[in-house]
């Protein structure tokens, strides 16, 4: 069978599959990207990015409408040799994994495609979705259907360095699948790494917990350490001081976003809830907003304060607010009768103000993100400052 493109990334518009999609559009694959959100779409097809990817913008510049473009239209995923899945899998409100949509979605893209396509998952899933996955296409006794699992792996942001530098891993649930999946992957990826089903699907959430869980021990011991009154910063530096072993040691701050809680949940979920790290990691990573007010408690009434938080993203140099903790913090603070003021460098707002406005009128200044552009902001000596990343200059 002959198709017109080479690949269609569904959610292609997201923050995965727009980056990928230019990655392979970069090498000349016809990429389509389908995606429900017609708005982003028009933007993306002007040449602009919806969001912070460092080099993405050029290469997108590059390529659109040579070989990559863009659809709201469902019919064009017939079009694609390999059908690529980047949709959002989040949990809900219970913090349970919601499949539905993903489910959902390969019901509704039945009626559009065949088995001579392959299809490659590439969002982050619950264990044993590609299976269900199956069995869904399946049901009609339809087939064989060819599926791939390759979990993402890129941090935000730097997704067009990292897809180059990754190794991929592969799994397949047909030989041909598997096959498929590691030729395409081969021609972006340094190394390939074929796995099970069920491996990579381990793979990937073990991953985003281990990384979650190193956030939380140290934000413990910064809790730990504040808690002495000793500085967690000057400790850690002196753990890491040649010590190889501790290397891997963070420093403490927010850890949030849309994937890392998220997908120690899922795991969490998985595991019928038996995933005592991974609960207690949730518990010291979501619970640092509410320690950092309790210690200002301790020290002020906060009904007579103004309190700049510094930095809205989830994390620095990005303009993504999905599941920041700085929300989270101004929510207790204001609970606690303070006035809160915001400030970002990258996400918009008509409510935010300057960095410089912030610490000029602000009691207590706390860094939520550590932009880069705080390294130079001249804070006020008068102003009691929470800045846990270190990222102000030395001696406000
Ligand atoms: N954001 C990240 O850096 C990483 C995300 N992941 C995983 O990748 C997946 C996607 O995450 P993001 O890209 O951050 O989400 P996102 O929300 O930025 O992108 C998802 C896109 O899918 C579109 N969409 C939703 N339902 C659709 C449907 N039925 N048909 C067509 N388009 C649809 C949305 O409009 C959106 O543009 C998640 O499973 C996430 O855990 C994995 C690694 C890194
Ligand atoms: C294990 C791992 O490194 N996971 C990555 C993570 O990427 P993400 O874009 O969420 O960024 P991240 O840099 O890990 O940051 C997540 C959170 O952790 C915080 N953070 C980061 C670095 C640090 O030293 N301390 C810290 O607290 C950030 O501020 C942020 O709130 O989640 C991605 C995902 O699955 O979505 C995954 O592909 C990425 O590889």
């Amino acid at each position: 069978m002959h198709f017109s493109n080479d690949i269609c990334i569904i959610g292609g518009a997201g923050h995965v599959g727009l980056p990928l999609g230019i990655t392979f559009a970069n090498i000349g694959k016809r990429v389509v990207l389908y995606d429900v959100n017609s708005k982003v779409i028009e933007s993306i097809r002007q040449g602009n990015m919806p969001f912070i990817e460092y080099d993405a913008e050029p290469i997108l510049k590059k390529v659109i409408n040579k070989t990559l473009f863009l659809t709201s239209d469902i019919n064009q995923i017939k079009t694609a040799q390999y059908i690529i899945v980047a949709i959002g899998t989040p949990v809900d409100e219970y913090l349970n994994p919601k499949l539905k949509a993903l489910i959902d979605l390969f019901i509704q893209m039945r009626p559009y495609i065949s088995p001579e396509q392959t299809i490659i998952i590439r969002s982050t899933v619950y264990p044993r979705t590609c299976g269900q996955i199956l069995n869904t296409l399946s049901k009609d006794a339809s087939g064989p259907w060819h599926i791939a699992y390759c979990p993402e792996r890129i941090i935000q942001g730097y997704a067009i360095r990292e897809l180059r530098e990754l190794p991929q891993l592969v799994a397949g649930l047909s030989d041909k699948a598997l096959n498929d999946a590691s030729q395409l992957f081969g021609q972006i990826s340094p190394k390939i790494i074929q796995v099970s089903i069920e491996e990579a699907e381990l793979a990937k959430l073990f991953t985003n917990a281990w990384r979650y869980i190193q956030f939380a021990m140290a934000n413990q011991f910064y809790m730990i350490s504040a808690g002495f009154d000793v500085d967690f910063n000057k400790v850690r530096r002196a753990i890491v001081d040649g010590y190889g072993r501790a290397y891997g040691l963070p420093s403490a701050g927010f850890a949030a976003g849309p994937c890392l809680l998220k997908d120690t949940l899922q795991l969490a979920a998985f595991n019928n809830n038996n995933f005592l790290l991974g609960h207690a990691a949730m518990t010291v990573n979501e619970g640092l907003p509410g320690f950092i007010v309790e210690q200002l408690r301790a020290k002020y009434d906060l009904s007579k304060k103004k309190v700049g938080i510094l930095g809205m993203t989830f994390k620095a140099d990005i303009d993504d607010t999905r599941d920041s903790l700085s929300y989270k913090l101004g929510k207790i603070l204001r609970f606690y009768g303070a006035e809160v003021l915001y400030s970002d460098e990258f996400a918009k707002d008509p409510t935010f103000i300057n960095k410089e406005e912030l610490v000029r009128s602000s009691d207590i200044i706390i860094v939520g993100v550590p932009h880069t552009a705080y390294k130079t902001l001249k804070v006020p000596k008068s102003a009691e400052v929470v800045d846990l990343w270190r990222i102000l200059p030395e001696g406000h």
